[in-house]
């Protein structure tokens, strides 16, 4: 038998290396995070977990409003007033939803990064690049020489392709691609082991989004930090990331290797997500009927089920279990594939027999 807490070492990466022996940078275990609303509590991440591993890149993926950049603050402790989280996240032997905000507020930067999607709300409009490098690094290098200080800012800007010679200029003077790698090495220039990258790449052209991919992938490779990418395009998912995790209405309904998850998607919402992406051969629009779920009042049994095509009576009575494929894809379904166990030991097919009856 499987567990499915996560802690299995059959991941493989998009690499082809095998990381199974390396340990996780960092671990969620059954991560929760609400809001406060009228409505009542907003289940925005409800009960998730998943590893990354040092040099991995995993992506996030879902529809809007399904939670994904709540994970992202909630694992870095980045949320707004208001919000409350329960759950593990073990981060150098500590778990970081235990720590106080001084405590986490030590750990980023150094050694916890974020790269957000809008550059201009991030950097201050009356400072110079410069003294923004200043004062990443004095706030946890307080000893370092303003020598010191240029020459670690120009070595992260000059890996972003920023020259030295507009060390001195302001944000305004920089084109929205140049800022965004500016606060891309504002975030990396403390080699944090591991960082979100929230969309880091919506508001630009492809030209420069392919530019700070590939500088998302070098820095990866360079230095082994972990990142979560989060984005709606699964494109930059397919060409970036070693796994992907698919996340709907608060839960990680999918995730594995991100070329077998590509190559044979198994929940319904990840083939739908997958089918309403538009690609060279492309011959139809597909989209996902309906929307996703009110996550204060969500529906019970799989969330999916409203809007799944084969959901079964059972999807709307039961949560579906998290089923691990040979593969190491984890998939949190009541759709019975061969060779597959749930976590506590049944097989999907049993499952079938006893509990599922005609199509919804
Ligand atoms: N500060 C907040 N207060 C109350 N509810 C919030 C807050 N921030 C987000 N939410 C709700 O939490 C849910 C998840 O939102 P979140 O922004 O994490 O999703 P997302 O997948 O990142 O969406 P997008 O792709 O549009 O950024 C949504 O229902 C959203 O309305």
């Amino acid at each position: 038998m499987t567990t499915a807490n996560g802690t299995d070492s059959t991941t493989r990466t998009g690499s082809g290396t095998s990381r199974d022996t390396t340990a996780p940078v960092l671990a969620a275990r059954d991560l929760r995070v609400w809001y406060g609303s009228e409505r009542g509590p907003v289940a925005a991440v409800d009960g998730v977990t998943f590893d990354v591993r040092p040099g991995e890149t995993l992506g996030l993926v879902g529809e809007s409003g399904c939670g994904k950049s709540t994970l992202g603050r909630g694992v870095l402790g980045l949320l707004p007033p208001g919000a409350a989280v329960d759950g593990e996240v073990r981060f150098a032997g500590k778990n970081l939803v235990d720590l106080s905000a001084r405590q986490l507020q030590q750990l980023r930067g150094p050694e916890l990064g974020l790269i957000f999607q809008e550059p201009m709300t991030r950097l201050n409009p009356l400072m110079r690049v410069s003294e923004h490098f200043e004062e990443a690094l004095r706030t946890h290098n307080g000893d370092l020489t303003k020598d010191e200080i240029r020459t670690r800012a120009l070595d992260a800007l000059r890996g972003m392709g920023i020259p030295a010679s507009r060390y001195e200029s302001f944000p305004h003077e920089f084109s929205g691609g140049m800022r965004q790698r500016i606060m891309i090495a504002l975030a990396l220039v403390l080699r944090p082991a591991f960082v979100v990258a929230d969309e880091p790449t919506t508001a630009l052209d492809v030209l420069v989004e392919a530019q700070i991919i590939q500088i998302l992938a070098d820095l990866r490779r360079n230095f082994d930090t972990a990142l979560v990418l989060i984005t709606h395009n699964l494109g930059i998912v397919a060409e970036a990331c070693d796994r992907v995790a698919v996340m709907y209405a608060g839960h990680i309904v999918e995730q594995g290797d991100a070329r077998e998850v590509f190559a044979n998607p198994q929940h319904p919402y990840t083939q739908a997500l997958m089918r309403s992406t538009i690609s060279l051969s492309t011959t139809g629009l597909h989209y996902i009927p309906g929307s996703p779920p009110d996550l204060a009042h969500p529906p019970a049994g799989c969330r999916f089920h409203p809007r799944c095509p084969k959901a079964m009576k059972v999807c709307a009575q039961e949560a579906p279990p998290e089923v691990l494929l040979p593969n190491g894809t984890r998939n949190t379904c009541w759709l019975p594939v061969p060779d597959m166990t749930t976590a506590d030991g049944r097989r999907p097919l049993e499952v079938e027999e006893i509990s599922v009856a005609d199509e919804a």
